[in-house]
């Protein structure tokens, strides 16, 4: 698989990788960057079918997307990284810490689920393929930003293009790793220590979606951001990144 990515950072610091939410791209994480690079190496990468990394028939499972992380740390001799996730990076982030314990130091999993599954992603996922990328620009914009800011100029500029540049099939078959997703469960798995944010006015996954999730793992935090909807880093970068740095352990 060859997974589109950037890292940047100073040569043999710790590693962060970001990974991206459904139907955005590593610019989701743009906030985060020049604050993670001044004590962290950063990888951050296109999700399958999203931004620069193609979009394989689907479905996919969450298997392949966190499959798609340990060989892309491998090509980079990456043996160990804290991850950071939005939504389906969250997920990919769990799934991750679950089942490639050693690979993973410290996880932050933002505005994220892991109970999400169900047959509506299945209809999404028909959607795209039968009408394309560019009808999903109006309904997602109000998902992932509080109104203020989902009626920005800049915002809808950048969050559009991301949506329409993302590759329908590639979208669907995310659409079908979070149908087919199973978490829950393998919480108690995971022993990395843990911070789960979420944002206060997320339609998509609530705060109780974020109590769940530390319910199930040891010694996980919660934070809830405000004004904040499901792209929370986006719309609370100085927050996010304070959060972060805090925890990855790179705080001044
Ligand atoms: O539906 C959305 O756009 C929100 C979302 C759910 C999973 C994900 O990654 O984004």
């Amino acid at each position: 698989m060859n997974v589109n990515h950037e890292l940047t950072g100073p040569e043999g610091a710790p590693v962060v990788v970001l990974s991206n939410s459904l139907g955005t791209d590593m610019r989701l994480w743009d906030e985060q960057v020049p604050a993670l690079t001044g004590r962290f190496r950063v990888l951050r990468y296109d999700q399958r079918g999203h931004g620069g990394t193609e979009g394989k028939p689907g479905p996919y499972t969450l298997a392949q997307l966190g499959g798609d992380v340990l060989e892309l740390m491998d090509r980079l001799n990456i043996s160990e990284a804290h991850f950071a996730g939005v939504s389906l990076g969250g997920m990919t982030g769990m799934w991750l810490a679950e089942h490639a314990p050693e690979r993973i130091d410290r996880l932050a999993l933002i505005c994220t689920s892991a109970d999400l599954g169900g047959t509506a992603w299945l209809d999404r996922a028909a959607t795209v393929r039968a009408n394309g990328m560019s009808a999903m620009v109006e309904p997602s914009l109000p998902r992932w930003f509080t109104p203020a800011a989902a009626e920005r100029p800049d915002v809808r500029a950048k969050f559009g293009d991301m949506i329409t540049r993302a590759d329908a099939e590639g979208y669907a078959g995310c659409c079908e790793a979070i149908a087919g997703m199973d978490i829950l469960d393998g919480l108690s798995g995971i022993t990395a220590p843990t911070l789960v944010i979420a944002g206060a006015e997320d339609p998509a996954t609530p705060p109780s979606h974020a109590e769940r999730i530390a319910a199930g793992v040891a010694g996980a935090r919660v934070e809830v951001l405000s004004p904040a909807a499901h792209l929370a880093n986006a719309e609370q970068p100085e927050a996010v990144n304070r959060l972060l740095l805090e925890h990855f352990g790179g705080a001044a």
